[in-house]
């Protein structure tokens, strides 16, 4: 089926166009004029903007072409960082996706009066040699009405043999100056510091500001984080469900970097 064929009803809203590297992209839209980019490049959502046109996302001028672009979210599986054997963050962010046209059904109500599109990523050979598990990936990206956006992974072992993995939206929020911004949710956590050779620490101050670089993974977080901007008056309210934090490896984290130069 082609990929036209699943531009169908509460889709109506989507239109596929392709990038400077001929690699498709999915643009959501909402009827206020918010909009969201997807490229089958990773999964990668590359754009999302308000009904105002204003991007959200930070997307750096330093991307290079065909390698997992520094912006937007990128799907971290089945790795993060480099905790594995695999490239930094997995392979994930580095395939070519389809478009899913016949998902299996979610059972949530999440996607009612939303624009949104299924992605698929199933291993090819050359990942089965590398990471030798058979999984089906798939990723929904939905944009609400509110102008809100929403991922929903799931991910699928097809022969049932166990494995483990991991996964994040390797999320790049755009903000202005740094010193005007703050992070509230974390206060008290415990911290893993990628800038001390991952040494433990525990958050002491209320919410959190930055004075320097800042390269940090939260263990244990909240379902809900706040990142607030003074300078441009707005609030990304960050909500996740279903990652329960079990108190054990793998945990529920949330990793927060500041470089400087990027
Ligand atoms: O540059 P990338 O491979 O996309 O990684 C981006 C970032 O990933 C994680 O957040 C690491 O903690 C950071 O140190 C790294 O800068």
């Amino acid at each position: 089926m082609g990929h036209s064929a699943a531009l169908c009803d509460h889709r109506a809203a989507i239109e596929i166009t392709k990038d400077w590297n001929s690699i498709e992209q999915v643009v959501l839209r909402n009827p206020q004029g918010a909009s969201a980019r997807v490229s089958l490049h990773g999964g990668q959502v590359v754009s999302w903007r308000n009904e105002q046109g204003k991007e959200l996302l930070f997307t750096s001028s330093k991307a290079k072409p065909s390698k997992a672009m520094r912006g937007g979210i990128n799907i971290c599986f089945p790795q993060f960082g480099n905790c594995g054997s695999l490239e930094q963050h997995g392979f994930a962010r580095n395939k070519i996706w389809t478009v899913d046209s016949n998902p299996p059904p979610l059972q949530s109500n999440e996607s009612q009066g939303k624009s949104f599109i299924d992605l698929l990523l199933k291993p090819n050979e050359e990942d089965l040699k590398c990471w030798p598990h058979s999984f089906e990936f798939r990723l929904r990206v939905l944009l609400a009405t509110t102008g809100d956006l929403a991922l929903i992974s799931r991910v699928r072992n097809v022969n049932g043999k166990p494995f483990s993995f991991s996964f994040a939206y390797h999320t790049y929020l755009s903000v202005s100056d740094i010193s005007e911004v703050r992070i509230e949710g974390l206060e008290t956590l415990d911290y893993l510091d990628n800038l001390c050779n991952r040494e433990r620490f525990t958050e002491q101050g209320d919410a959190i500001t930055f004075e320097s670089e800042v390269d940090r993974v939260y263990l244990s977080c909240p379902n809900i984080v706040a990142v607030l901007d003074h300078e441009r008056k707005r609030t990304f309210v960050i909500r996740k469900e279903g990652l329960p934090d079990v108190g054990k490896p793998p945990f529920a984290f949330l990793n927060i970097i500041v470089h400087k130069a990027y």
